[in-house]
């Protein structure tokens, strides 16, 4: 009986290593042993009523680094989001102008219509994440129409753009569409979930890629690995606003600083670990591209996400694929049925990398029996 190959032992051996390698999403980390300890020995008090210590330093530190007068803590991405625009937009009749591919308008469940009664108006995203500013302006309700129309009061943009693979914004193409929504007598909103990996992957401090901003959602609670939460930055007025809103969403929590004394933990010591999160997805996204069978867009990788296309033709799928990688320990999302998506964080390690590429590497021989 012939010895088992290389692969065979490879595959045997692989099986019996348990390793963690969880690729599914920057939402996926857990808090390190410094965020645990902020959050035990945390000052907090009652954030409704506008005392919790730790929450007032993380908004002072928040709106100082974003370049905007007031931030206010909010549970989560999609509440900044949600909040943002009903403020923008509290007369009946209003639309915003979004993206068709953004997560506003894919995965927020119509929260801006449902429960804001915000009218969306959807112009297409380019594969750069890029809505043509021209079509921007098309797109602008005529005040004339107002009998008929609804009435443009916003415009949303998304830095880094998630369903473009974290593609960047350019802060010239944001001070483009800022000028425009002056020009009309609009606001401006960004979706900054991932606005530390764009800040990084530009070398634009964050401040300047928002300047052109009226308010601006950060995720705390993805590259930059804190457990919780969001911030929404923009005016003092507009801040007031939207804290009243947040409470009329039930969003008004309590003793909030052990939330935000792990946030505080993660802007000190993950910003700083974004360029590196962006190397390792390079080295990822080359060496997936040299498998047979996959392909990956090199011009889409520029933050901490990537696309991985099963090429026609190929004998695997993305589900074999997602099933022999989970079987080793690491887990990534099936974006669609040729699709997978992985996305990087300050926990996933060089080593990671390559596991994960020796890995794939195996899933596409055992079906292309090579
Ligand atoms: C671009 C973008 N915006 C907003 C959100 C929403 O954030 P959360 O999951 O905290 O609601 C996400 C992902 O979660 C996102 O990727
Ligand atoms: C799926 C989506 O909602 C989430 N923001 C992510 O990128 O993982």
């Amino acid at each position: 009986m012939a010895p088992p190959s290389l692969l065979e032992t490879a595959t045997v051996v692989e099986k019996m290593v348990t390793r963690n390698v969880d690729l599914r999403s920057d939402t996926v980390t857990k808090p390190t042993e410094a965020m645990r300890a902020a959050m035990a020995s945390a000052e907090v008090d009652d954030d409704v009523l506008g005392y919790d210590p730790t929450a007032l330093l993380l908004e002072t530190e928040m709106a100082k680094m974003m370049g905007k007068e007031a931030a206010l803590f909010v549970p989560s991405g999609t509440m900044g989001n949600l909040i943002c625009v009903l403020v923008h937009c509290d007369i009946r009749g209003s639309e915003v102008i979004l993206g068709d591919n953004c997560h506003i308008n894919i995965y927020e469940n119509g929260g801006i219509s449902t429960i804001g009664g915000v009218h969306p108006r959807q112009v297409k995203n380019n594969d750069d994440g890029t809505i043509d500013i021209d079509l921007i302006e098309a797109a602008i309700r005529d005040p004339r129409g107002e009998l008929m129309f609804p009435s443009t009061r916003l415009i949303c943009l998304e830095n880094s753009h998630a369903n473009s693979g974290g593609r960047c914004l350019s802060v010239e193409y944001t001070d483009r569409v800022g000028e425009v929504a002056k020009k009309h007598g609009l606001k401006l909103h960004i979706d900054g979930a991932r606005i530390f990996n764009a800040s990084a992957a530009l070398g634009v401090p964050v401040d300047r890629l928002v300047e052109a901003a009226d308010s601006v959602s950060v995720c705390l609670s993805k590259g930059i690995g804190a457990p919780v939460g969001s911030v929404i930055v923009g005016s003092k007025n507009f801040i007031t606003k939207a804290k009243r809103l947040r409470k009329t969403l039930g969003g008004g929590m309590r003793q909030i600083g052990i939330l935000c004394a792990a946030a505080l933990v993660a802007l000190k010591e993950n910003v700083g670990k974004l360029e590196s999160d962006h190397k390792k997805t390079r080295l990822l996204a080359d060496g997936l591209n040299e498998i047979k069978g996959l392909r990956v867009n090199p011009c889409s990788i520029e933050t901490n996400i990537i696309f991985i296309d099963i090429v026609d033709g190929s004998r695997t799928t993305t589900e074999k694929i997602f099933k022999y990688l989970e079987e080793r320990g690491i887990l990534l999302m099936q974006e669609k049925a040729s699709r997978l998506r992985v996305v990087l964080h300050h926990q996933i390690s060089a080593s990671d990398v390559q596991y994960t590429l020796s890995c794939f590497q195996q899933a596409v021989q055992i079906e292309n029996g090579n």
